[in-house]
C-alpha cells in the first residue's frame, strides 16, 4: 500500500495529534495515537515510538497490520503500546484510538485504582458517551499498569469490546477510542474534563473542611 492510499487517514491523525499537542498532552514523549485504514484484516496508522509527539514530521506515523507489525519497509518502530490499539481495531468497528498521559488521569487512576473503576454521575459531559438519562452513570475501568505489554493488552481487551470506550491504566494514562477521530477526541476531552472537575471538587471539599 502506497502512502497516497492512506493520505486522508494520515492527515486526519496529524490534525488530532496537533490539537492534543496544543493541550500539552504529550509530556516527556508520552502518548500514542492510531487511526484505522482498513477492516478485516485490520490495518492502521500508529505513531512511531519514542518521538516528541508535539513535533510534526513526515515520519510521525507508520502503517501496521492487525498484529501491530509494520506493513512497509521502515526504520521506524511502532509505538510500544501498539498492541492496545490493535485490540481496539480487532475487537470492534472503532476507527480511532488515542492514548495520553495527563496529571489528572494519573491522579484519578491512583485514587480509585484499588476499586478498579471510577463512576461519574450527575455530570452533563457523560452524555458524550451517550448517557442521556437523568440518573445515568459512566463507569471507567482502571487496570494495573503491567510492564509486559501482552499482559497489559489482555487485561485491557476485556473492556475494548464496543466501538467506543475508555480505560484508565493506573499511574500511566488513558486509552480512549471511538467510531472516528472526531468521536475519539470528543470522548478523550470529556474524560479529561470529568477528571479535572473531580479532582478540583475533592480538593475544595478538603480545604473547606479545614476552614
Ligand atoms: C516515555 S514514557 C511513555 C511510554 O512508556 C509509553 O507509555 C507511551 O505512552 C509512549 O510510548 P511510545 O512507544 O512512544 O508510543
Ligand atoms: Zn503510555
Amino acid at each position: 500500500m502506497g502512502k497516497n492510499e492512506y493520505k486522508a487517514e494520515w492527515e486526519e491523525l496529524a490534525q488530532v495529534k496537533k490539537e492534543l499537542a496544543e493541550r500539552d498532552w504529550f509530556m516527556g514523549t508520552s502518548g500514542n495515537l492510531a487511526i484505522r485504514v482498513s477492516s478485516s484484516p485490520a490495518s492502521f496508522l500508529v505513531t512511531a515510538s519514542g518521538k516528541d509527539k508535539r513535533k510534526q514530521t513526515d515520519e510521525d506515523f507508520l502503517l501496521v497490520d492487525e498484529n501491530g507489525e509494520a506493513m512497509e519497509e521502515t526504520n521506524l518502530r511502532p509505538s510500544a503500546e501498539t498492541l492496545l490499539h490493535s485490540r481496539v481495531f480487532r475487537n470492534s468497528q472503532a476507527g480511532c484510538s488515542l492514548h495520553v498521559h495527563t496529571v489528572p488521569n494519573n491522579v484519578v487512576s491512583e485514587l480509585y485504582g484499588d476499586r478498579g473503576e471510577i463512576t461519574f454521575r450527575n455530570q452533563e459531559l457523560i452524555k458524550a458517551f451517550d448517557k442521556w438519562e437523568e440518573d445515568a452513570s459512566l463507569i471507567i475501568p482502571i487496570i494495573h499498569n503491567h510492564a509486559h505489554i501482552p499482559r497489559l493488552t489482555e487485561e485491557f481487551s476485556v473492556y475494548a469490546t464496543e466501538e467506543k470506550g475508555a480505560v484508565l491504566i493506573r499511574n500511566h494514562g488513558i486509552t480512549v477510542w471511538g467510531r472516528n477521530a472526531f468521536e475519539a477526541k470528543k470522548l478523550l476531552e470529556a474524560c479529561e474534563f470529568l477528571f479535572q472537575y473531580h479532582i478540583s471538587l475533592l480538593s475544595l471539599k478538603n480545604i473547606s473542611q479545614t476552614i
